[in-house]
């Protein structure tokens, strides 16, 4: 596995060592020696799953508030997406920072998601499936969303949007957290 650092602070793209032969390929998707070498999250209690039919469709953007923030690792199982992220830690040098991966089912990539950011994907093929490990057990009421096109972000989603939930839809426009008094 290969880590590497991106644009936004402690967000990591995990890249597998391919190891093929005559069969085809071998690689290990997660170490949890390797992760906590690297100083990242090895709990994940958490593994999901998502289809999606079309092109165009969007999930996101989703975070858990604190005390059930959750760091994610995501990867395309089938077809690519766009995965974007937001930090939205406001003691962070990345602070309001997008960035985006495409991740695919050829390239094999991972995003790890720090606690802390909004995470969305874009389908960019028909029948395109996400798997992600989440280190903290899905809790409803600490859930919280961004809009994809809030203009506080700017979010460059590179294609066309043509499926997405209500819920994803309705966001509210990002207002940052109130600074609590010392
Ligand atoms: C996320 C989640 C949803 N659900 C249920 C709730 C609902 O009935 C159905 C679909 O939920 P949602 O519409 O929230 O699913 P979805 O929009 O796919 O939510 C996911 O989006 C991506 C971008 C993320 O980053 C994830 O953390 C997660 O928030 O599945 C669970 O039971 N457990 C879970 O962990």
């Amino acid at each position: 596995m290969h880590f590497h650092p991106t644009s936004l602070t402690d967000a990591v793209l995990l890249t597998p060592d391919m190891h093929d032969d005559a069969r085809g390929h071998f690689a290990r998707l997660f170490c949890e020696t390797e992760m906590a070498n690297a100083g990242l999250e090895t709990r994940f209690p958490q593994h999901n799953h998502s289809f999606n039919h079309r092109k165009g469709t969007l999930r996101g953007m989703h975070f858990q508030r604190s005390p059930h923030a959750e760091v994610k690792v995501v990867r395309c199982t089938r077809g690519a997406i766009r995965d974007v992220i937001v930090d939205l830690r406001p003691d962070s040098p990345s602070y309001m920072r997008w960035d985006a991966f495409e991740l695919t089912e050829d390239n094999g990539h991972q995003l790890y998601v720090p606690r802390g950011f909004a995470h969305g994907y874009l389908t960019l093929l028909d029948a395109s499936a996400v798997a992600y490990l989440v280190s903290t057990p899905y809790t409803p009421a600490a859930e919280g969303g961004v809009r994809w096109n809030d203009p506080a972000f700017g979010i460059d989603w590179g294609s066309e949007i043509v499926e997405i939930s209500d819920k994803d839809a309705g966001w509210p426009d990002y207002k940052a957290p109130h600074k609590e008094q010392d």
